[in-house]
């Protein structure tokens, strides 16, 4: 800068010169006029009156601000009386102003000033309120004083007045004033007392009015606030700004602190100076210190339940760990005491990806535990029982030749079951039969060369299914072949499980009764599946047969022993039973019955036998005819009352002397097919995840199902699940062997699935509920039936079907033999209508135990074609004798329905 005339500096400023020149007074300066000259100082001086002047104006200049927010919910009761959360939000902004020399030396003259006058105006309020409040505390103090005076004159009268008791009595003592005791009377005690309550409960009273006011004048405070912002919105915003000056350095430095700490203790929940304050106030001062601190009561809530009442230990307890074969990541953790995702890390790190579900080998579960300072100790799962098998075996005696056991397959209707009715009846002598033939899913029967065990479960779905299940039950399969159709589709496949098992085939060509049978394209076409006839001079036998005729049969049979004898098949009849379960089911009245195929030693009435993870005591025990037994050797098939639950088809059979083994082995068994239900579940769960990865929502048929027995229903799962595609899937979502009953209903329809029962019959809750909520029921007695129907509806091409419908249902209370029907039964009608001429089924507690007509219904002896519900009427089943008592009697009609599922 240099010197100028006040004309350019304005130019140069932007300013009227007149303004230039204003302010040029205001800061001193002596120029008057545009032409006078101003020097670079003068400049100089110019410019710092105009900067101090407008940072002045601003109020800015030298100022630093410090700002904090807290934030509080406070409960008060709105106009409306409804309880309202308020959030208070406390803004504290404080400024601080550098000072400035010059100014701080006038402010202190000015504030020196200001308190001189501050404290003459102080003394002259109080000497104006003097007066009053004067006046007030004098006669508060008087009113205490006179009640103290009072008490004292009153005190000091009983002192006097016990004296003079004391003198009288004891006058040849002489009495001092020290061991003059204050006696008075009960009267003077009471009165005394008395007064020195009231007077106690007049301070109290002043000390807690006073208190009461303080209180009431900031929650006055509070409602005001409160009232002002409420309206229908629960939770209103107060902020309150506090702008209070603050002083400078050290002060403002304590201040910053004490935000610090404020800040600190509310992140640990700790209670502020004022907390502290407000919590003596009593039920008030609670509602105040709710409404300013609730945030900090929470916090101090959380730390103080988050305070154990133990100390961790110091050393770290090392654990044995048992690990068998497989373990679920969970129960691992479990055995080590430590959380899952401590597992689930330590896999991750050996680069093992696996849910707390998931199950581990017995390898890396033993680096896990190793890593995480334990001791694994490898089991094998199948010790216990190895252990028991091993003993068994070592007991067993010598071993003798035992009977083939034999499962008939081929395709649908070529044949299976009229060939095993055809064996049965040629071969089990009249009267052996004990009047009943029973299913218990096997039978054996004699032949000159020996006898011979069939399993008459038919269907290489049950084959599978046992097989699948670890269990080798077949020796031998006999492959049926209609001589009039050829290989079909369930041939061939027949033979593939057939040869999977490593299991000889015997081929029996059936229905070569029929004019339309052509064995020679069946042989030739059985070559072309590489089974090549003995008679083509290959190594497979083929019997001509005729389930109609019996043509063939006793061949058949002899093909068998033979066969057997080839296979030279050997058990020992002494020792401990060991076998397999055909099949089992739960009978409402006996409990879960069991048929057992004995494969070696000797079964028992009475042995304590293991079968899958159930165990008990054989309390009964029969063969396929009905007759108790008291024994069974190798290859007899019998049915046992006793397991305290029914096991599956499949399961291993061991007769055991040791309780405790018993169960060991029991629980071992059951752990195992826990895993294995969470490795499927598991698994199910990646499949959905990676189903919908692909494709959104593939259809899905959900099934539940319920049949007679287990071995039908294994059967009948492993075909339904075998017939998912990529397309569509068949989700069995229950299954179970029994009635169907209200459970499942729901399950069904929870899950918008249909409900199948194979030769079972809803109860009548179930129906009831499925009725009422329109869920549909169907129910088979043929299996191939049932899979056409699900494949059918997976495809949607659903042809018109015959749909049953339950007409009526009625109860045997009582059976009568007569000579002209054989067993009539008198019966209620519980449900709809009996007709005498539509076709009927006989349930055993809602089992089909027959199927057919009726040869009679009667109303007492009048014979009738129809009987409605809550009707007593009798009535005779052509062909079955064997009814029971509660047994019912189910009347159907079949119609001609487009099907849906
Ligand atoms: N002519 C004639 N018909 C037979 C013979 N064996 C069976 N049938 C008939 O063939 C049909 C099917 O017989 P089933 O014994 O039910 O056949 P299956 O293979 O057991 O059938 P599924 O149980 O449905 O698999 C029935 O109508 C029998 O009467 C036979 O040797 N000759």
């Amino acid at each position: 800068m240099t010197d100028k005339s006040i004309q350019e500096l304005a130019v140069k400023v932007g300013l009227p010169v007149e303004k230039l020149l204003d302010q040029v007074r205001e800061a001193g300066l002596p120029q008057q006029s545009a032409n006078d000259q101003i020097s670079n100082e003068q400049q100089d001086r110019l410019m710092a009156h105009l900067t101090r002047t407008q940072s002045q104006a601003s109020g800015n200049a030298g100022k630093i601000t410090l700002k904090r927010k807290t934030t509080s919910t406070a409960k008060v009761a709105s106009t409306s009386g409804k309880a309202k959360t308020i959030n208070v939000e406390v803004r504290k902004k404080h400024t601080f102003t550098k000072p400035d020399p010059e100014q701080i030396k006038a402010e202190a003259l000015a504030k020196a000033d200001a308190d001189a006058k501050a404290v003459v105006a102080q003394k002259e309020q109080v000497a104006a309120e003097q007066p009053d409040r004067a006046q007030a505390e004098n006669k508060a103090r008087a009113t205490l004083d006179a009640m103290r005076a009072a008490q004292k004159k009153e005190t000091a009268k009983v002192t006097q007045k016990a004296e003079v008791v004391v003198k009288r009595r004891s006058t040849n003592k002489p009495i001092t004033k020290a061991n003059v005791k204050t006696i008075e009377t009960p009267e003077q005690k009471r009165l005394r007392e008395a007064q020195a309550a009231q007077l106690k409960a007049t301070e109290e009273a002043a000390r807690r009015q006073a208190a009461e006011d303080a209180q009431q004048r900031t929650l006055e405070q509070m409602r005001r606030m409160a009232s002002k912002y409420s309206s229908e919105d629960t939770t209103t915003t107060i902020r309150v700004v506090d702008d209070s000056p603050l002083a400078a350095g050290l002060v403002g430095q304590a201040y910053e602190d004490s935000f610090n700490q404020e800040d600190r203790e509310i992140k640990r929940g700790g209670n502020t100076k004022d907390t502290r304050g407000q919590k003596k106030g009593g039920r008030r001062g609670q509602e105040e210190q709710n409404f300013s601190h609730n945030q900090h009561k929470r916090g101090l809530k959380t730390s103080q339940s988050n305070k154990h009442g133990f100390e961790k230990p110091v050393k770290k307890q090392v654990y044995d760990v048992e690990i068998g074969e497989t373990i679920v990541v969970a129960d691992l953790a479990q055995k080590m005491a430590v959380k899952v995702r401590e597992v689930i890390k330590s896999l991750m790190k050996m680069g093992e990806l696996v849910t707390q579900n998931q199950s581990i080998d017995q390898e890396i579960a033993s680096l896990v535990v190793e890593e995480m300072g334990h001791n694994p100790i490898l089991v094998s799962d199948t010790q216990a029982e190895d252990n028991l098998l091993v003993a068994a075996e070592e007991a067993r005696g010598e071993q003798t030749t035992r009977p083939p056991v034999v499962t008939i397959m081929g395709h649908v209707d070529h044949g299976k079951t009229s060939l095993l009715d055809r064996i049965r009846r040629a071969k089990v002598a009249a009267g052996e039969a004990g009047g009943i033939t029973q299913h218990i899913g096997a039978y054996h029967v004699k032949t000159e060369k020996g006898i011979i065990t069939f399993l008459d479960t038919p269907g290489h779905a049950a084959f599978t299914a046992m097989r699948s299940r670890g269990a080798k039950a077949t020796d031998i399969v006999v492959l049926v072949v209609a001589a009039d159709d050829g290989v079909m589709p369930q041939t061939a496949e027949a033979i593939d499980h057939a040869r999977a098992a490593g299991t000889p085939i015997i081929v029996a060509i059936n229905k070569m009764d029929k004019e339309s049978a052509d064995p020679d394209r069946v042989l030739n076409e059985l070559t072309a599946k590489e089974i090549v006839p003995e008679q083509w001079g290959g190594d497979v036998p083929v019997a001509m047969v005729s389930a109609h005729s019996g043509q063939g049969i006793d061949e058949l049979l002899d093909l068998i022993s033979i066969q057997a004898e080839l296979m030279e098949l050997k058990a020992s009849a002494e020792g401990a039973a060991q076998g397999v379960v055909i099949e089992s089911r739960v009978d409402k009245g006996r409990g879960p019955v069991t048929s057992i195929l004995v494969q070696n030693g000797t079964l028992h009435v009475g042995d304590l036998v293991l079968a899958g993870s159930a165990h008990g005591r054989v309390r009964a025990m029969s063969d396929e005819n009905g007759n108790r037994i008291k024994s069974a050797g190798p290859s007899i098939p019998v049915e046992i009352l006793g397991l305290p639950e029914a096991p599956m088809a499949g399961d291993e059979v061991l007769v055991v002397n040791d309780e405790k083994k018993a169960r060991e082995v029991a629980d071992a068994r059951s752990d195992r097919e826990r895993q294995k239900r969470l490795e499927r579940q598991s698994s199910m769960r990646l499949e959905n995840i990676m189903a919908s990865m692909g494709k959104k929502d593939v259809p899905t048929v959900n099934i539940v199902l319920k049949t007679d027995v287990r071995g039908t229903l294994e059967a009948l799962n492993v075909a339904l699940n075998e017939l998912s595609t990529d397309e569509v899937k068949v989700r069995i979502i229950g299954s179970g062997v029994g009635a169907i009953t209200e459970s499942d209903v729901t399950l069904a329809e929870s899950s918008d699935g249909v409900l199948l029962g194979f030769n079972v019959r809803a109860d009548a809750t179930a129906r009831q509920k499925s009725d009422a909520d329109g869920i549909d029921i169907r129910y088979y007695s043929i299996i191939y039936e049932l899979i056409d129907d699900v494949k059918d509806a997976m495809s949607g091409k659903l042809a018109p079907e015959h749909r049953e419908t339950i007409l009526g249902v009625a109860q045997v209370r009582e059976v009568f033999r007569s000579s002209k029907f054989g067993a009539a039964a008198g019966c209620m009608v519980m449900e709809g209508t009996i007709y005498r001429n539509k076709p009927i089924r006989v349930l055993r507690d809602d089992v089909v135990v027959f199927q057919g007509e009726l040869e009679s219904l009667r109303r007492y002896k009048e014979v009738v074609d129809d009987v409605r519900a809550g009707i007593e009427c009798g009535l005779a089943v052509k062909g079955y004798n064997d009814i029971k008592e509660l047994d019912k009697i189910e009347v159907y009609s079949v119609q001609l329905v487009k099907r849906s599922l």
